[in-house]
């Protein structure tokens, strides 16, 4: 369960009275994600705004400088008809306070859920929503330099070795291997802007076969979109053990070049920039398996799942 931060009931009463939410209703922990602290949050209702709301504290891996382009981003998208959760304005007209130490802000719920096993067409539809987002998040004036981009992965993988054994060791030897033929996967001129950086299938909601919401933007900065891409291909191509889906890497990839081909430049450059983004989930999920503290309430993910796919993007090239 991704609660990092508890908070009770007259804590997140005391908060939201900063927010023309009307009353505090009640307040139930999200048990899922493993970034930051998540709770449903009922208001009572009133003309003014829905009764019901995502609270998240901002742990580690969200500072509080990125907020402005995380929420500024999802409010610009939501803005033009996006399904992004807009942030609720506090009376100040910031989204942001502070609660139990931590950055914590109040967003909108969207309807829907996240689907564990999606159909071709449903791949098919979170593709061209991607590609939707990178058109319309065209023109959003703040910038972000990727938070988890090559400077940190090397941080990530030092870190690492210092406590890294058994099978971890041997995925991080692989890494090792993996990074000096990388080289800079970023070397071309492609075509750069917002992007979301963490496209999973648990961040897109659907309802009736359609996609109701795309939400947690806090991985989000400018960077390659193609980038983007190969992210979200390498999440919703393989199953959870990084065994290629039979036909979902081709799904996702006709729905995102419906709204936007890509250019040659950028289909070549793919294969590369698919092994960069299974290497960058390989190393946090690394990390995050080694430095696991067992007192959080957060079950670690398989860094070998997205190593497996770091091997297949290899021969794909
Ligand atoms: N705006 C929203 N509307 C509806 N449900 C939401 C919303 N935001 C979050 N959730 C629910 O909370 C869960 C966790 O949220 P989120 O993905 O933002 O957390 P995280 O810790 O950043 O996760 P991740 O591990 O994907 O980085 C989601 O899977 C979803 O069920
Ligand atoms: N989507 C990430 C977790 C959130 O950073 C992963 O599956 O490793």
């Amino acid at each position: 369960m991704a609660v990092f931060t508890p908070v009770t009931d007259d804590e997140a009463r005391a908060f939201l009275a900063d927010y023309p939410l009307g009353g505090f209703g009640s307040l139930h922990p999200i048990a899922e994600g493993v970034e930051n602290t998540n709770y449903r949050l009922e208001t009572a209702p009133s003309e003014k705004a829905a009764a019901r709301h995502v609270l998240t504290l901002f742990e580690a891996r969200t500072d509080a400088a990125s907020l402005p382009f995380c929420l500024g981003l999802t409010d610009h998208l939501a803005a033009g008809g996006f399904p992004a959760p807009r942030p609720v304005r506090r009376t100040d007209n910031g989204w942001v306070g502070t609660l139990n130490g931590r950055p914590a802000a109040v967003i909108e719920w969207l309807p829907g859920a996240w689907l564990r096993d999606p159909s071709s067409a449903e791949i098919e539809a979170a593709g061209a929503m991607l590609a939707r987002l990178h058109l319309e998040a065209e023109g959003f004036p703040v910038e972000r330099a990727n938070p988890v981009g090559p400077v940190v992965w090397r941080d990530l993988a030092d870190r690492s070795a210092t406590a890294a054994k058994g099978e971890d060791r041997d995925i991080l030897d692989g890494v090792e291997a993996a990074l000096k033929r990388l080289g800079d996967p970023w070397a071309e001129d492609l075509p750069r802007g917002p992007i979301h950086a963490d496209y999973f299938p648990d961040n897109v909601l659907f309802e009736n076969g359609r996609v109701s919401g795309v939400i947690d933007f806090y991985f989000g900065c400018t960077d390659l979109l193609a980038y983007d891409l190969a992210i979200a291909l390498s999440a919703w191509g393989f199953d959870g053990s990084g065994v290629p889906i039979p036909g979902a890497f081709e799904a996702f990839r006709r729905g995102y070049e419906t709204v936007r081909p890509l250019s040659p430049a950028e289909a070549n450059a793919l294969p590369r920039l698919g092994e960069a983004a299974a290497i960058r989930f390989t190393l946090t999920r690394l990390h995050d398996r080694i430095f696991h503290d067992p007192t959080k309430l957060v079950m670690p993910k398989d860094p070998g799942a997205f190593f497996r796919r770091a091997a297949w993007w290899r021969e794909a090239a």
